[in-house]
């Protein structure tokens, strides 16, 4: 079964976020990606509503419903505050098809761990119940390297999702071996203890081949900033030119 694309559109609303008007529309650009064959959407709503927002959600599920997954990121800990009705209450009001974990603290500039799943499990074994109540598959963030994946599937996980930031880096750097191998153990062992295993943080068309070639049978893989950063490009030169068109310099 070849790997689904997750598109994760936070970046959109980084840009429309940066003018306080509605373009671009995370909803536009997740309709462009469905058109093109993505296999589902993700989205991670911040408590500090830095891009995504709740109404954003909202209007994917809609978008999404029957068509492709969405995929709702967070922190499942983060209380809910003016403007962020908090992961759970989100995931009952729009039954995402996944909700993936993520135990980011207040701030970050972005996901950079996972779970620790000894510290963490009997927190999370509510929510995660709570959510499957909903119709949500369950995946838990968790470090490549990760032992105990036991732990997850005990708490009622589904799935895991292998961070790849640290795989990122050292492709980056021609250094590649150790990451990939603690990212191929760590599926081995999810796969072992009957978790489905998704992948994400900082892939790109640079190293995402690398990956799945060393990783087997990974189910997803969410992609957002590396992905619109090169529709950047891919796009510039021709809308250069349409510009030139309508001043009539061309
Ligand atoms: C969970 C994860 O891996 C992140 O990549 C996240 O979805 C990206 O969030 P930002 O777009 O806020 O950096
Ligand atoms: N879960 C990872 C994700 O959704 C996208 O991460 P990135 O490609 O924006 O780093």
């Amino acid at each position: 079964m070849p790997t689904q694309l997750s598109v994760n559109v936070n970046k959109i609303a980084v840009l429309r976020n940066s003018r306080g008007g509605g373009e671009p529309d995370p909803l536009r650009a997740a309709k462009t990606c469905i058109a093109a064959g993505a296999n589902g959407i993700t989205v991670h709503p911040r408590p500090d509503r830095r891009h995504i927002v709740a109404e954003d959600v909202y209007r994917l599920r809609d978008l999404c419903r029957g068509a492709v997954e969405l995929n709702i990121e967070g922190n499942p800990f983060a209380p809910a505050r003016p403007g962020y009705p908090g992961l759970i209450p989100l995931a009952e009001a729009t039954r995402p098809e996944q909700c993936t974990l993520v135990p980011d603290a207040d701030g970050q500039i972005t996901s950079d761990h996972g779970f620790d799943l000894a510290r963490d499990a009997e927190r999370l074994r509510p929510l995660i119940a709570a959510l499957k109540q909903v119709g949500c598959r369950v995946s838990l963030f968790i470090d490549a390297g990760t032992e105990q994946l036991d732990i997850a599937r005990d708490i009622g996980a589904d799935r895991i999702e292998i961070y790849t930031g640290p795989f990122a880096e050292a492709h980056a750097a021609g250094t590649v071996a150790p990451a990939l191998a603690d990212c191929a153990r760590t599926a081995r062992a999810a796969q072992a203890a009957g978790l489905g295993v998704n992948a994400g943080h900082d892939l790109s068309q640079s190293n995402l081949e690398d990956f799945l070639v060393g990783v087997p049978e990974v189910l997803e893989v969410s992609i957002g900033h590396a992905l619109f950063s090169e529709a950047i490009y891919a796009g510039l030169d021709a809308t250069v030119r349409r510009y030139l068109a309508l001043t009539g310099a061309t």
